[in-house]
């Protein structure tokens, strides 16, 4: 079978392959777009967008089951979850079709290939068509890489037999509302779906490897959105080893776990795995085309997103490193600025903000102060809790507390933001580190009253040595 050429081969319609093949194309190069599944990858379809969608709903079925505190006498919401469901469906549809309109209509210059690719050789991709039985062979002197990850499932005995969900199959697939929902993994996906599930009536129950959720974070950043997440009722099994599982007749299961306080047999209807990622990199027939993955099966590549076969690039999650949108999203910046516009940016130069979206949100940015001790920074740190805010007063969301980390030139290191609006909060101060603005700047500037931002005059009050 003989390769068609084109100029480029994008494998991933991801949150790099895209935009990349849309720049790519509208510079005049012809371009082969190959994706397996849906159209937009995770995020669009099993990841960011859908969970925040539901995260909505959920946020919704709270705020009318709080309203009294306000002084709004309201009954307890009853959750339809078919008409949840289906809103998440209906916008997930309307992203994908956004997509292909956009790769195969505004975009001639793109051919839009449906199929499972693999490299037979350098520079050469053989394409496994979704249609029954069909195959193509493409070639291309630029090939990019932009195929993701999926879940990580821990070899646990009785695990594949009992069955389990895992982001894919629970947002793609799931119709009834889970009655118990047991999560294993209290990181992000643990504790966005934690919350989701318990807010639309579920019980859940989280079982973490580690001695507290989101383990990354400083103990003191972790343990408070610990705290407001058991006041919901979510019960937390932490420093948790799970040794068996298993489902009786009645679809019951059990996980048998080890913890601190003794064997626990820990029942429920359905069970989550969100126990991390793991790339997308086998029968990919990397090794025929001389590009190397590391022990974990993420590509290795260079400062430019290069890998050291020629005209090879990896973008995303499948590269390895932080695992976010905006991530993937900055690769797709790099690459097309070195190939369209001659300018060669580190990746490991930009900073690495996120975000995590129970309520109150969870933002980060910059250093933590275990990394600044790591790392021996010295700073300060000034933590004010979220009720001095007069917005969260007002507001009644007075949960959290905003955190910051100043160095000894006064230029901030880093933020942690758990607070009604954290994400955005964040971002201010992540807006303030990328202008280089000393933090005397932020508390002198003139700020609208009442706003969340009004915080930026006082998260300094507190200052001292960290
Ligand atoms: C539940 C969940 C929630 C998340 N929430 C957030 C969030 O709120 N914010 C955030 O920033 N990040 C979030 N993330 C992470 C974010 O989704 C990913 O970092 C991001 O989508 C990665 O994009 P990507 O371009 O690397 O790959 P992906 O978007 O995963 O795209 C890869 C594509 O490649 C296709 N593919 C794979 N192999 C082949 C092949 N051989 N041939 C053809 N096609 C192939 C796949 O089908 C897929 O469509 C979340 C992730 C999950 C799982
Ligand atoms: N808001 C966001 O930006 C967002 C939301 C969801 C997911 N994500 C991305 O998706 C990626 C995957 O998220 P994740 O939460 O699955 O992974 P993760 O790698 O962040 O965390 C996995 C968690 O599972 C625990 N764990 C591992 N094995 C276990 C076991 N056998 N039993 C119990 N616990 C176990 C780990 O200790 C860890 O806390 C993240 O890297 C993140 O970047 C981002």
């Amino acid at each position: 079978m003989s390769a068609t050429p084109y100029d480029a081969l994008i494998i991933g319609s991801g949150q790099a392959g895209n935009p990349l093949a849309y720049a790519l194309a509208e510079a005049g190069r012809r371009v082969a777009l190959i994706e397996s599944a849906h159209l937009g990858g995770s995020c669009v379809n099993y990841g960011c967008a859908p969970t925040k969608m539901l995260l909505a709903s959920a946020q919704r079925a709270h705020l009318v089951r709080t309203a009294g505190e306000l002084g709004i006498n309201a009954s307890a919401p009853t959750v339809d979850f078919a008409a949840v469901v289906a809103r998440k469906d209906r916008l997930t549809q309307n992203s994908r079709d956004g997509i292909e309109h956009s790769l195969t209509t505004e975009h001639p210059n793109i051919r839009l290939v449906r199929g499972r690719a693999r490299f037979t050789a350098p520079n050469t991709l053989h394409v496994d068509l979704n249609e029954q039985g069909g195959q193509e062979q493409l070639t291309a002197p630029l090939i990019f890489i932009n195929t993701g990850t999926h879940a990580a499932v821990p070899l646990i005995p009785g695990l594949e037999l009992a069955g389990y969900l895992t982001n894919d199959t629970l947002l793609l697939g799931l119709t009834e509302l889970p009655e118990h929902l047991l999560i294993l993994g209290g990181s992000y996906i643990g504790v966005e779906f934690g919350q989701m599930f318990r807010r639309l009536g579920a019980r859940v129950t989280i079982i973490e490897t580690s001695a507290t959720l989101m383990d990354r974070e400083d103990p003191d950043v972790s343990r408070p959105l610990q705290e407001l997440l058991a006041a919901e009722g979510i019960e937390l099994v932490l420093e948790a080893e799970v040794r068996h599982v298993s489902r009786n007749a009645e679809g019951v299961l059990t996980l048998t776990a080890d913890t601190p306080g003794g064997e626990r047999r820990l029942r429920g209807s359905h069970l989550l795995v969100a126990t991390g990622r793991v790339p997308n990199t086998l029968d990919m027939g990397l090794e025929l085309a001389g590009i190397p993955t590391d022990e974990d099966g993420y590509i290795v590549v260079d400062n430019d997103l290069r890998t050291p076969a020629k005209g090879v690039y990896a973008l995303g999650d499948v590269k390895g490193g932080p695992q976010f949108t905006h991530i993937a999203y900055d690769d797709y910046r790099i690459v097309r600025d070195q190939l369209l516009h001659g300018r060669a940016r580190d990746y490991h130069d930009r900073p690495v903000p996120y975000v995590v979206f129970t309520e109150p949100q969870l933002g980060r940015i910059g250093l933590s102060k275990t990394q600044a001790r790591e790392q021996k920074v010295p700073f300060r740190v000034s933590r004010l809790p979220a009720g001095s805010i007069g917005r969260a007063v007002e507001t009644g969301q007075t949960a959290g507390f905003v955190e910051v980390l100043v160095g000894d030139d006064d230029r901030l290191l880093g933020a942690a933001v758990l607070c009604e609006q954290g994400g955005e909060i964040m971002t201010m101060f992540q807006l303030a580190m990328a202008g280089g603005l000393r933090y005397q700047q932020l508390e002198n500037l003139v700020i609208a009253h009442p706003t969340w931002a009004e915080v930026l005059n006082n998260a300094f009050q507190r200052l001292k040595r960290g």
